[in-house]
């Protein structure tokens, strides 16, 4: 089936994962069209990384996930990534021991061009200029905020379109956070679509134009994110 332009990037229906006899995910919808940044918030185990696993098919699920209307293999991470629906994950992923140029080149290793794979690298000096000075580092040795953005490099190489990221803040001081979300909203004005998974809410917030709010799994609303600053409930405890 061709890709249909008119279809949303990325449409999750009814997905439901487990680990074993934990089910994690229960038949969660998710719809994320051209330019747009969706947040996912939700308490500790509320199934955020579940999601993002489950829609490149890491851990075991039905339900079917879409790409401009194309159906995208459920337990094929390889052909969802190639597909353009990229994942920064929990932890960032990144190969300590190989250079920051290594890591990058990895999210293009399937691009025969080389023209094509400089371009991007440019794309991505233009993007995190820290990371062109650190080429020959190793990206174990990287602060933790310089090795979130060899993780969102990588992951740009691969061109994506649509960028899963998991809590990109996450250990971070404030000012180093500020300065990733502040590339992630570059990038979602220049055009790319993101879904957020971001325990510091009021930030998702800032950048969202639509949140999923899960709980123990399941989607308990999808509200703007003005919706959730307004509702006294929600806003004391993403406040809190
Ligand atoms: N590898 C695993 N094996 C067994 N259960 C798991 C595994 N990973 C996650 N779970 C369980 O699945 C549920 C959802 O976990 P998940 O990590 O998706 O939640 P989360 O919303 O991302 O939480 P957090 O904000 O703490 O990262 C939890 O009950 C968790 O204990």
């Amino acid at each position: 089936m061709a890709p249909d332009p008119h279809a949303p990037l990325l449409q999750v229906r009814g997905l439901t994962a487990r680990y074993g006899h934990v089910r994690a995910l229960e038949a969660t919808d998710l719809t994320v069209d051209r330019g747009e940044l969706v947040a996912i918030l939700g308490p500790n185990g509320a199934g955020k990384s579940t999601l993002l696993r489950a829609i490149l098919g890491l851990v075991a699920n039905t339900g079917e996930v879409r790409s401009e209307g194309v159906v995208l293999p459920r337990a094929d991470p390889v052909a969802v990534a190639s597909a353009g629906i990229v994942l920064v994950p929990e932890g960032r992923g990144i190969f300590g021991p190989m250079t920051v140029a290594e890591n990058l080149r990895l999210g293009a290793y399937r691009v025969r061009d080389r023209r094509e794979v400089e371009r991007r690298l440019a794309r991505t000096f233009e993007l995190f200029p820290r990371l062109s000075e650190r080429l020959g580092q190793t990206a174990g040795s990287m602060s933790g905020g310089e090795q979130q953005m060899v993780a969102i490099g990588r992951a740009l190489m691969a061109d994506p379109k649509v960028l899963l990221l998991d809590e990109p803040s996450l250990g971070l001081a404030p000012r180093v956070t500020a300065e990733i979300l502040e590339t992630l909203r570059r990038l979602n004005q220049s055009g790319l679509s993101v879904v957020l998974v971001e325990q510091k809410a009021p930030l998702a917030l800032e950048l969202a134009v639509r949140v999923h709010l899960l709980s123990l799994g399941r989607t308990v609303a999808v509200i703007s994110p003005d919706q959730v600053k307004s509702h006294d409930e929600l806003a004391r405890y993403y406040f809190a």
